[in-house]
């Protein structure tokens, strides 16, 4: 009859699925009962997460190899591996997923997420991720509103990325690397891939650029919490988010959506961007503020978070600025709120 320790000898080197460890890696065989008058073996197995299609497989797996040695009847139990191992298991998977997918690692992802369309989330990306460059970070953008890609105009890049060997180099502004579904279309047509082609796409602009070395990776995502969304969760499990608001309540409630879809998940929301937070007059300097108030601080409070900057209401550039649409200079007041954004999801982002 089997004995435990050939039971362990078995189980030792399989792997738990979902954290790419083996059971002697994570001590997860918590007990064995042998019952040798009925030939009959019951194990107890502790799993980053129970209860999940690949345990099915994994319990047939385990059959499969007790009763190559002779056991009759096994009976499997599973829980959960304590919780601060599990998160720590579960953490270093995901950044190690993560690091697979650009070829390096230390990488922090950001992605920028807004609830509805045209609140400002590609300005606020763009600023981010230029600010962080002038911080002395080595920064990326992946345009990935791949329907309403803005990144290159707002940048003013007119130069396309070069193809190295297998490897697309991105475009390179104000230190900061961009991929953008702009790039790969003709006349600015309209996309019209559905489904699991733009999962692939977005899964290209990640292992099939040359990123070099950085420490950020900005995504500009598609506003609300569509297949893209979905794909960035699953591709990037523990990325940071920051959402972008206007402050009408409204504005603020279908942001929330999207912060909900983060809870969910294991991801992290670094802060809240009000974008046209208030309108401050030339003149006399007074703030109006136009599209209500509330809205940021609501969403901070359901999403448990806060604000990371409160943005004016302006055009995003003024007449010396036109180099890049979308790009405030650094000694600007707006770049200087950028600046001091960017600052603050540094130390948040540690
Ligand atoms: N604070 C602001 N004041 C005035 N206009 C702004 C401000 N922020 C952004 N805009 C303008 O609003 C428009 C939408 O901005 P942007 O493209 O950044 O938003 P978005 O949320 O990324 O939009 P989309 O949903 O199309 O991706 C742009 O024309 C931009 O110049």
């Amino acid at each position: 009859m089997i004995n435990e320790d050939r039971i362990r000898e078995l189980l030792n080197p399989v792997q738990d699925p979902h954290i790419h460890k083996t059971f002697e890696e994570t001590d997860a065989i918590e007990n064995i009962k042998i019952k040798e008058d009925k030939n009959h073996v019951s194990i107890k197995i502790a799993l980053a997460e129970p209860n999940s299609g690949e345990q099915m497989q994994l319990q047939q797996e385990i059959v499969g190899m007790l009763k190559k040695e002779g056991v009759q009847t096994v009976g499997l139990r599973f829980t959960q591996l304590p919780d601060e191992k599990r998160d720590e298991y579960v953490q270093a998977a995901n950044q190690e997923q993560e690091a697979n997918l650009i070829g390096q690692t230390g990488t922090t992802f950001i992605s920028i997420a807004s609830g509805k369309g045209g609140v400002g989330k590609s300005t606020v990306t763009v600023n981010l991720a230029v600010a962080l460059a002038r911080l002395g970070k080595k920064v990326g953008i992946v345009d990935a509103d791949i329907y309403g890609f803005s990144v290159p105009d707002m940048m003013g890049i007119e130069n396309r990325p070069q193809v190295r060997g297998e490897k697309i180099i991105p475009v390179e502004r104000f230190g900061v690397q961009i991929i953008s579904m702009g790039f790969f279309v003709e006349d600015n047509s309209p996309i019209i891939w559905r489904g699991p082609m733009l999962g692939k796409m977005l899964t290209s602009f990640f292992k099939e650029v040359e990123w070099g070395d950085l420490d950020y990776l900005l995504l500009d995502l598609p506003p609300g919490t569509g297949d893209i969304a979905l794909d960035v969760q699953e591709l990037l499990p523990s990325h940071k988010q920051v959402i972008v608001t206007t402050p009408h309540p409204t504005a603020a409630f279908v942001a929330a959506r999207a912060g909900q879809m983060a809870f969910k998940a294991d991801h992290e929301i670094v802060g809240i961007v009000e974008n046209m937070a208030y309108f401050e007059s030339t003149l006399t300097g007074q703030k109006e503020y136009v599209f209500g108030e509330g809205g940021g601080d609501k969403l901070a409070e359901v999403l448990d978070t806060d604000i990371l900057g409160r943005l004016p209401l302006q055009q995003p550039y003024d007449e010396q600025d036109t180099f890049a649409p979308g790009v405030y200079q650094e000694d600007h007041p707006t770049g200087k709120m950028f600046l001091n954004m960017a600052n603050k999801l540094m130390k948040r982002t540690k």
